[in-house]
């Protein structure tokens, strides 16, 4: 048994365009664990929308396996991508919800009526569906706009009711495509700061795809990086954004947590001095660890370079520092600071 509520086996899909063909997503294989809000990053091409919409059925995979809510979705058999069972597929697609950049709302229908609309198949009777609908609309923060068209709101608040309709149906899972690429900064956070309560209150499971390191960092639990069809790297936020070293990630989550390159855009050499970098987070960042470290071990630590970053709610701190003073004074420096659960890398070489 697994707690993925999505589980991608070995996935590719190819396309065939002027006679070439594209991979698009080439043997991806990775879980999301069920009640997260799970980030996939990357760049404009990188097969993002295409491994998802495996998902929920869109897209079929040249190859390979999508289980879904613990069943497969598409299984690969001697070699061939069935769908399987279809009739239910298309129950379970109903527990999928998906918000898209371009919010789709019908323009000629209020508000109201257009969250009524996707509850046409719910089998409800008509005023239990105007009671969903409006109950659907608080949800979402717009219970006073329930008359408007859509023409009369703004993107944020459009966005919102393509939230209130994408969960019509209850869904388990929602995926959103670039929802708030067309936003405003303060109506991106906005909608960010939605989907995190919905997921918080509903237990849903969000599937993010945005090519902004931002909106990840705001609200993800963990994120996928993915290049040219592959999931290059993958893991919680810290991981991701602050420890990895894999070239392509710093590329694409920016924000250069990586030492070397950092001391090489300030033209500092590494040589004859005792550079460390320290990585520590919320309950150290008050810490005088620079004040202990000279009166505790008569170490002069020079800081060559301090930045603080936000995932989620937890604070993560870098900084590179020139510890001068005697070896083993230095030793006992760097072992006490990594009682501190700071994070140390004694940095050698030449930048
Ligand atoms: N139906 C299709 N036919 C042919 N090629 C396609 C099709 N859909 C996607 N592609 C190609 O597959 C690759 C991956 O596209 P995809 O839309 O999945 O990327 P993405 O990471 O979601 O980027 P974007 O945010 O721009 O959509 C691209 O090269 C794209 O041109």
């Amino acid at each position: 048994m697994t707690d993925n509520i999505v589980e991608f086996k070995n996935v590719s899909v190819d396309f065939t365009q002027d006679k070439k063909q594209i991979k698009a997503v080439s043997d991806v294989s990775f879980g999301i664990p069920e009640g997260q809000i799970f980030g996939i990053a990357g760049y404009s091409g990188a097969g993002k929308s295409t491994l998802v919409r495996t998902v929920n059925l869109l897209q079929k995979p040249t190859s390979g396996e999508v289980d879904v809510f613990g069943k497969p979705v598409y299984k690969n058999t001697d070699g061939k991508v069935e769908i399987i069972d279809e009739k239910q597929l298309r129950t379970e697609r109903r527990k999928i919800g998906m918000i898209f950049q371009h919010y789709n709302l019908l323009s000629q229908k209020t508000v109201q009526q257009n969250v009524e609309f996707a509850l046409k198949h719910a089998g409800l009777k008509e005023k239990d569906v105007a009671a969903k609908a409006k109950s659907l609309l608080k949800d979402v923060g717009l219970s006073d706009y329930t008359k408007h068209f859509p023409a009369q709101l703004s993107g944020g608040q459009q966005q919102r009711v393509a939230i209130a309709r994408a969960l019509a149906n209850d869904p388990k899972i929602l995926i959103s495509d670039e929802a708030t690429s067309a936003l405003d900064p303060e109506n991106t956070n906005q909608i960010l700061d939605l989907l995190k309560d919905l997921n918080q209150k509903r237990g849903l499971t969000v599937i993010l795809i945005t090519h902004e390191m931002d909106a990840i960092k705001r609200i993800c639990d963990q994120v996928a990086i993915m290049d040219a069809g592959k999931v290059v790297d993958l893991g919680s936020l810290i991981d991701v954004f602050v420890k990895s070293t894999n070239p392509v990630t710093r590329k694409i989550v920016g924000g250069d947590f990586d030492a070397f390159s950092i001391l090489k855009s300030l033209n500092i050499d590494t040589k004859n001095r005792h550079l460390v970098k320290l990585i520590y987070f919320s309950q150290e960042i008050s810490k005088p660890i620079i004040i202990e470290l000279y009166s505790k071990f008569q170490i002069a630590a020079s800081i060559v370079y301090a930045d603080i970053e936000k995932f989620r709610d937890e604070a993560v701190g870098i900084m590179i520092v020139d510890l001068n003073g005697e070896e083993t004074q230095r030793k006992q420096a760097i072992e006490y600071l990594q009682n501190l659960d700071i994070e140390v890398s004694e940095l050698r070489g030449e930048a």
